[in-house]
């Protein structure tokens, strides 16, 4: 059986249009339940990974909100609150989902720290977008007011970014692997990580939103995992995305990618990070990487859809 790394998208945990209040998260963690608990009743070996875009960003604003009475944290500690506040409900959900359906398997969360470089040039140019997004109006009576950046996010709005540098290395990997050898899922490297950098020995927070997708795929190569799943809010990815003469591919090759890399076709804050984590995982001798939705996880596992990313 196979070891497979899954990549949720915060953007499936807070959908588009949603607050983000709970009670929607649970319930679209609901929904994302069945078809990876299909892959555990047929005996694979799962690691789910998430993003935590809509929810650090919002966390960090419930902190500014808030700073008049209570003190505020760096980003790295809410990008920890969200690793757990999100491990907590996917636990929690696919365990009850667990039991309906007799999988008699243990699910734990791994606080997890992804080391970064503190000469990432990421920390000069943010380009992560997190929390709501905002219509062009809203957007400049914030930039108005304060000294922030914002992005127009995949036609969706725009977001506030911040600094996002590459993950070098999974500091939890030897516990992940141990509790994946002992027949237990995990749910690690949330949000990518906690970005933290090496000084003199020690690891340390550093003030960062890590992207998931490039940390799952480091995550991926590191476990040596068969599959790593990108899921998002799409079946496949495309050219010309959103166009007339939009085309979903089936397959694509690296050269491929790089090329439309260049032609601009996978935007910087969206698709582009998923293109170039599935790149890193092929490079760092991984086989199989597939982006698709989270509904379609069976039928790409087959090859009938998705985007699969060959060598
Ligand atoms: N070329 C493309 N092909 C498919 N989707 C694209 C493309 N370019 C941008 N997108 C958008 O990017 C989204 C994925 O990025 P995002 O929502 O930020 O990811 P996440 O699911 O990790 O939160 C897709 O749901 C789609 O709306
Ligand atoms: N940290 C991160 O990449 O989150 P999203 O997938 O939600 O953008």
């Amino acid at each position: 059986m196979s070891k497979v790394v899954l990549a949720i998208g915060g953007n499936a945990i807070i959908k588009e249009g949603q607050k983000g209040t709970i009670e929607e998260q649970r319930e679209n963690l609901v929904e994302s339940s069945a078809p990876v608990l299909d892959l555990m009743e047929q005996g694979h070996t799962v690691v789910i990974t998430h993003g935590n875009g809509p929810q650090v960003g919002n966390t960090l604003i419930r902190g500014e909100m808030a700073k008049s009475v209570i003190p505020e944290y760096p980003l790295d500690v809410y990008g920890a609150e969200t690793q757990g506040n999100l491990g907590y409900l996917i636990q929690q959900t696919f365990k009850n989902k667990m039991a309906e359906r007799n999988i008699n398997k243990t699910i734990a969360t791994v606080v997890t720290q992804s080391v970064v470089s503190k000469d990432d040039s990421a920390f000069e140019n943010p380009t992560k977008p997190i929390g709501p997004f905002y219509s062009k109006e809203d957007m400049e009576k914030i930039v108005a007011e304060r000294n922030l950046t914002f992005v127009e996010d995949a036609g969706r709005g725009y977001r506030r970014v911040v600094a996002s540098p590459k993950p070098v290395r999974i500091v939890e990997k030897e516990a992940i692997e141990t509790l994946l050898n002992n027949g237990i899922s995990v749910i690690s490297t949330g949000g990518g990580g906690i970005p933290v950098i090496e000084n003199n020995g020690k690891i340390e927070g550093i003030e960062a939103v890590i992207d998931k997708d490039f940390a799952s795929a480091l995550l991926a190569a590191d476990i040596n995992a068969d599959y790593l799943f990108i899921l998002t809010g799409v079946e496949q990815v495309a050219i010309n995305f959103g166009k007339p003469n939009q085309e979903n591919l089936l397959e694509m090759t690296i050269d491929d990618a790089l090329r439309y890399l260049d032609e601009g076709q996978f935007p910087k804050g969206s698709m582009g990070p998923k293109i170039e984590a599935a790149i890193l995982f092929l490079q760092k001798g991984g086989k199989n990487v597939i982006i698709t939705s989270i509904d379609k996880l069976q039928d790409a596992i087959e090859g009938k859809t998705g985007t699969r990313i060959v060598m």
